[in-house]
């Protein structure tokens, strides 16, 4: 093992000892959503999850000692079941403690197991997968009876961050009428879109 290997084994174990001492927090505000990706190259095609968690109004948390003002809010993190399966226990081990209440969990190639580990370790927690691509629909999705894992289709992480509202908002009216207000504004788009591409014609517009 050279120094370097080391000094990131060191840097996981950190990290799941502070994902095990925040399980044991008794904090007022934690994040309700957590965001988990197999590789920070799944960046852009996770980015919708933090879009429409956004547009609904929640914040991120990226320091516990000091969270947003906002209701709802969640946080996000790279895991890897494949390179770091000791940080994914923790992170999915401890889920409930830190009073997550969702994940969405994101992973690409043809061996993405990332979403289905976190869902059988976190296990009540929901977990909604996101296959980041077509190729890593199957090994997303294709679970065994008894261990549920919701997903949607390859890149499709701003539906799984609607989904995961949706689940909250049974609780919270606010949410509620938040994710209503969001539905009727695609609505509304597609009105003036189809009104704009008939007024303009199809060479103008754009
Ligand atoms: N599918 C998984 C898992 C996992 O499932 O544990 N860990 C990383 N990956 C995926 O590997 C791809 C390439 O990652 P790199 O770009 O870091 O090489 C990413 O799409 C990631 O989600």
């Amino acid at each position: 093992m050279t120094t370097t290997d080391h000094d990131e084994t060191d840097a996981v174990a950190q990290l799941c000892e502070e994902f095990y001492e925040e399980a044991e927090r008794e904090r007022e505000r934690t994040p309700d959503v957590g965001i988990v990706m197999g590789s920070d190259s799944d960046l852009p095609a996770m980015r919708g999850a933090s879009e429409a968690l956004t547009a609904l109004g929640f914040a991120e948390v990226t320091d516990y000692d000091d969270p947003p003002e906002e209701r709802f809010t969640f946080e996000s993190y790279v895991v890897s079941a494949h390179r770091t399966p000791d940080l994914l226990y923790a992170y999915a081990e401890t889920a409930e403690a830190r009073g997550l209440d969702v994940i969405i969990a994101g992973a690409g190639g043809k061996s993405a197991d990332l979403p289905n580990m976190t869902a059988s370790i976190a296990f009540p927690v929901p977990v909604i997968g996101v296959p980041v691509q077509e190729k890593s629909v199957d090994s997303v999705i294709g679970m065994p009876t008894g261990a549920p894992l919701t997903a949607v289709d390859a890149g499709k992480s701003y539906n799984a961050a609607l989904s995961a509202a949706q689940v909250l908002s049974r609780e919270h009216d606010e949410l509620r009428d938040r994710l209503v207000a969001l539905h009727d504004d695609r609505r509304d788009g597609v009105a003036d879109v189809s009104r704009r591409l008939h007024e303009l014609g199809t060479e103008k517009f754009e």
